[in-house]
């Protein structure tokens, strides 16, 4: 069933895309969905816009169901993003990152005008942070970046467990050569004075929080989809 609501939500968000467009494209099972409408539609109506994929794996799936690629260097300002995420909140605050695709996904939709988020009803949430919060670190000092978001969510009273992203017995390698912590919180109750401060550690990269980003979102539930903010 969740996978049907996630095409559903696809297609709805499908219907803000315009000829002409230059989009991003967002990385995930959501994400899949969208990609392969958007290819459909390309094929059926000679839909001519230009994508930027989030990431090598939506680049990939972007070139096999023939959709355009090109790259923020070629087109550094773009129309509309759309995205999944793992958790939506009413204000449209995002945690991402379940993938590991985080960093140029919010490269990409800070390059665009808007972005609209597909999710199915499971994503969406009263507080960010069940879902543990991704946060890309680069390899070097990893023990001394790892010590700093501790010692930081420690002083401003949140007690978190944190995990480096395994794959198999290594590190979980991210697109742009770096790992990810995840961050065990549980409940997320100021997400913008959290994503400023972990912005302030060296070592840190890019965190999964998303505020300001998001213009609309469509949550489908099986009776329906509901619309947050504007697509
Ligand atoms: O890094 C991955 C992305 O942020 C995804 O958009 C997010 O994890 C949601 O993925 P899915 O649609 O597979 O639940």
């Amino acid at each position: 069933m969740s996978d049907e609501l996630k095409r559903r939500a696809a297609k709805r968000a499908l219907q803000a895309v315009r000829p002409g467009m230059k989009l991003g494209l967002g990385t995930g099972s959501t994400a899949e969905h969208f990609v392969r409408l958007l290819g459909e539609r390309i094929a059926a109506e000679s839909l001519e816009v230009v994508c930027v994929p989030t990431s090598e794996a939506t680049r990939n799936l972007a070139q096999e169901v023939g959709v355009p690629i090109t790259t923020l260097e070629h087109e550094p300002a773009l129309d509309l993003t759309v995205d999944g995420a793992d958790e939506i909140d009413s204000q449209l605050r995002l945690i991402k990152g379940g993938g590991g695709a985080l960093l140029r996904e919010k490269i990409v939709a800070s390059a665009s005008t808007r972005m609209i988020v597909i999710a199915d009803e499971s994503k969406h949430v009263g507080t960010l942070g069940r879902f543990p919060l991704p946060v890309e670190v680069v390899p070097f000092g990893l023990a001394a970046t790892r010590r700093a978001i501790v010692s930081l969510l420690g002083a401003r009273g949140l007690s978190t467990s944190l995990e480096l992203r395994q794959k198999g017995n290594d590190p979980f390698v991210t697109d742009n050569g770096n790992y990810i912590f995840d961050l065990k919180l549980g409940a997320i109750d100021e997400p913008e004075r959290l994503a400023a401060d972990l912005s302030k550690i060296p070592g840190v990269v890019e965190h999964g929080l998303f505020i300001g980003l998001c213009s609309g979102a469509v949550i489908a539930a099986p009776d329906g989809e509901e619309i947050l903010g504007q697509l």
